[in-house]
């Protein structure tokens, strides 16, 4: 890597698309940009250059905006920024990779079309994870394109974390738990024994809290279980997805109800969970604003499932020494992260109330931590409670200048 060599990552996420554009052999960040609220309301965008100043902003007032307009846009954008720079490589986010998958790889038309199978597995997320790596392979099919799978990190889960209790035909042909949200694990991972070494061999359970959520149980850095399983639409209820649900009422909506598998499809991912439950917003920020009960209804909800599956966690970890929180609402709602601690409190946990409340700007952590990784639990309390900021776009940069390297 050169002074002006690039890495493009793209993050496409179930409501949002990041982008971040990382140089030189030390990967230093030096444009970052990211669409939100895709398909509800007014979608944004802002894109920053390496000191953060905004170099680029724009709304979409006049409708939704989906994946396709989003990245049509962020082409354009970023081809007016990259005077100077050659890229030698895109990282693209892909959020599952089935048994195949467990590590990155150079993505080409082949892969691309074997990984277009695993699109019923994520339907939310693989179709627009793929879209982008096919445009840039028909616009710059010499410019290397690595995939980083969401799934990998998952894959040494002990055995019984992984399965369903279904007949050995079916598991075999792939049905089982993968887990997701690997690349913000990792990153969590990597960060936390710099932030507090007394944690490199510790009992993690780390709640990745954003549009999609999930929570991962990890010992000394490695997955143990987690809450999503064969689909992102398991374990806790999310921005517009139900999370865990017990399977019979799947087939009492199609038996009873009589709705084909289309609409049972479209009522799990896109009108259930904060949305469904509300009936408001599947906006975070939206619904702890509002007075109205179905909004904290739909909040109660959320932090109670937390609590049950952080119990479910820490007893497959036999014991707990920290909790971290990640994604949008885990980094931005000390709302909803006092209300997870204070359900905690027989497990250990124990807030600094002052430093939970503080944002990210005013506590700052020990030298040479990312910005916003920040310990929030009382000096006392049994179990560490950090905040960590999550970077799924960091480590696919270095995944794939991994990658570039070696090749
Ligand atoms: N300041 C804030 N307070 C509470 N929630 C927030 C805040 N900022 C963002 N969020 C929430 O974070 C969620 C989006 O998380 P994010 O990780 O950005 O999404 P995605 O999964 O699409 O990457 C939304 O529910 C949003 O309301
Ligand atoms: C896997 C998943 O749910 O991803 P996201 O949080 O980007 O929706
Ligand atoms: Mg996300």
């Amino acid at each position: 890597m050169q002074a002006n060599d690039s890495i493009i990552v793209i993050n496409a996420g179930s409501s949002s698309i990041k982008f971040s554009m990382y140089s030189g052999p030390a990967l230093d960040l030096t444009l970052r940009g990211k669409i939100e609220n895709l398909y509800s309301g007014v979608a944004r965008f802002v894109a920053q250059d390496a000191q953060g100043a905004v170099v680029g902003e724009r709304q979409w007032r006049d409708g939704p905006l989906d994946h396709q307009g989003g990245m049509r846009f962020l082409v354009d954008f970023a081809q007016t920024h990259l005077d100077g720079h050659r890229v030698v490589a895109v990282g693209h986010r892909i959020v599952h990779g089935g048994v195949a998958h467990s590590g990155p790889q150079r993505l080409d038309a082949a892969l691309v079309d074997e990984l277009e199978k695993l699109v019923p597995l994520a339907p939310l997320h693989l179709p627009h994870n793929l879209a982008p790596v096919r445009s840039v392979l028909a616009m710059a099919p010499h410019v290397p394109q690595i995939g980083c799978f969401d799934t990998a990190f998952h894959v040494g889960q002990p055995a019984e974390a992984q399965e369903f209790a279904l007949p050995a035909r079916i598991t075999d042909m792939g049905v089982r738990r993968y887990g997701f949200h690997g690349l913000s694990y990792e990153y969590i991972a990597s960060v936390l024994p710099k932030a507090e070494p007394a944690l490199s061999k510790a009992k993690v359970v780390a709640a990745h809290l954003g549009n999609g959520a999930s929570m991962c149980a990890m010992k000394a850095g490695r997955s143990m279980a987690s809450t999503m399983g064969f689909t992102a639409v398991d374990g806790l209820p999310m921005g517009t997805r139900c999370g865990a649900l017990d399977p019979g009422v799947v087939l009492y909506l199609m038996q009873e109800l009589g709705m084909d598998v289309a609409a049972v499809q479209k009522l799990m991912y896109q009108e259930s969970g904060l949305l469904g439950v509300s009936g408001i917003s599947s906006d975070m920020r939206t619904l702890e604003q509002s007075d109205d009960p179905r909004a904290k209804e739909a909040i109660a909800l959320m932090v109670y499932r937390i609590g049950r599956e952080l119990g479910s966690l820490a007893a497959a970890l036999g014991g707990l020494d920290a909790l971290v929180f990640s994604g949008g609402i885990g980094e931005n709602s000390a709302a909803l992260r006092a209300a997870v601690c204070r359900d905690a409190a027989w497990l250990g946990v124990q807030l600094d109330t002052a430093a939970n409340a503080a944002g990210d700007m005013a506590v700052s952590a020990a030298p040479g931590l990312p910005r916003g990784v920040r310990r929030i639990s009382a000096a006392d309390s049994k179990v560490a409670v950090w905040v960590v900021p999550a970077n799924e776009e960091l480590m696919i940069a270095q995944h794939a200048l991994e990658l570039v390297e070696a090749a």
